[in-house]
């Protein structure tokens, strides 16, 4: 077992949660965190220090993501990442090739949108449903309320749909008393990641909160997109004992979760659904819906979407092919049909 100096530790993030994994940890092993991930190696913070290290030949780099804990160990003059702790969660989106995790051992997440032409409910909703599908409370921040249009309109229609227990804040990042509304997450101990679009005030809000100078872009004239001025993930320390993690502008919000995982997100529905008439309503033009007139028609056609997308994402190639050919024979059986019907 090794000496665990909690105060420090708690300061970037450590838990209670970790420590049964640490009974086989040697003398010569450092715990710490990463807070940021490079081609050929790791930058790591055991609370007192940051330094670099990378990763042994038996570990794979793509397993240590920021926000990860690590045993690292000294040798030929660096320091080497021997392995990495069970994380208590994972954050991860579905990618083409399976799922790419954004960060760990994150607690809430901020989910940030501008007031201006950021404003997309939908896609709101899909960063809901990612977020909570791993475990991760979210939050969502409004910003640009300064220079966004129809701002009251657009807070209120966010409010009807995303799920009750998501909170809605409005602030502008670089203003140090709007940010005094996060401090209900921002306790000691509390890992937080920012997300959302390029351009939206991720690096403004992390440099406001942690009073470091991480770079901050403009946006681009005519469609206020951001101009992807962050590249990379990175963990940073808030003075209160909060970390941040600032992330680049995500273009896929695909939620890694199951239909489960997603009802959840969109709990709303499920509820209702119940008192539909027809056990296997699809909420289309059956008599006695008691979902079409009540939910938001705009996210009632989103979670179908997502429920598509993720059902074709379970299906394996095999099945797709098999459902194609599927296709194939009733599209043949039809023009059959209709060649008979003018040959007869
Ligand atoms: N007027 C106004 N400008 C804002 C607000 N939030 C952010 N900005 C500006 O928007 C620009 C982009 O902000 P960043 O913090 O770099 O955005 P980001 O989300 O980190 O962008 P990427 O790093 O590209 O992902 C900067 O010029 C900020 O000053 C806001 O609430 N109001
Ligand atoms: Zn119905």
């Amino acid at each position: 077992m090794i000496d665990l100096d909690f105060p420090t530790l708690h300061g970037i993030g450590f838990k209670q949660h970790f420590v049964s994994q640490l009974a086989a940890a040697m003398p010569r092993h450092r715990l710490a965190r990463v807070t940021s991930v490079q081609r050929d190696g790791f930058t790591l913070d055991d609370g007192r220090a940051s330094f670099p290290a990378r990763c042994a030949r038996f570990v794979s780099t793509g397993q240590a993501v920021v926000g990860d804990w690590v045993l690292a160990t000294p040798g030929q003059g660096d320091w080497w990442i021997d392995c990495t702790l069970d994380a208590f969660t994972r954050l991860s989106r579905r990618t083409p090739s399976g799922s790419q995790v954004l960060a760990s051992n994150v607690d809430t997440a901020l989910l940030l949108m501008g007031l201006d032409n950021d404003f997309n409910p939908r896609r709101m909703e899909r960063c809901i449903a990612l977020v909570r599908a791993c475990g991760v409370e979210a939050v969502m921040v409004l910003t640009k309320p300064d220079i966004g249009s129809e701002v009251e309109g657009r807070s209120a229609q966010l409010r009807q749909r995303i799920p009750g227990d998501v909170p809605l804040l409005s602030l502008i990042p670089a203003q140090q008393l709007d940010t005094g509304v996060l401090a209900p997450w921002l306790g000691a101990g509390q890992t937080l990641v920012l997300l959302g679009s390029s351009g939206v005030g991720k690096s403004t809000l992390t440099n406001a909160l942690t009073g470091s100078l991480q770079a901050t872009g403009g946006t681009r004239h005519g469609d206020d997109r951001g101009r992807h001025t962050t590249t990379a993930r990175s963990l940073h320390r808030c003075p209160g004992g909060a970390c941040i993690i600032d992330t680049p502008g995500l273009r896929a919000w695909q939620p890694d979760a199951d239909e489960d995982a997603l009802a959840r997100s969109f709990d709303d529905i499920a509820a209702l659904a119940d008192q539909c008439q027809f056990r296997d309503c699809r909420h289309e033009s059956e008599p006695g819906c008691a979902v079409r007139d009540v939910v938001d028609a705009d996210r009632l056609q989103n979670y179908r979407k997502l429920l598509r997308e993720l059902r074709r994402a379970e299906q394996t190639a095999l099945e797709r092919i098999a459902e194609r050919g599927k296709w194939k024979v009733l599209m043949k059986e039809a023009k059959q049909r209709g060649r008979d019907k003018r040959g007869g």
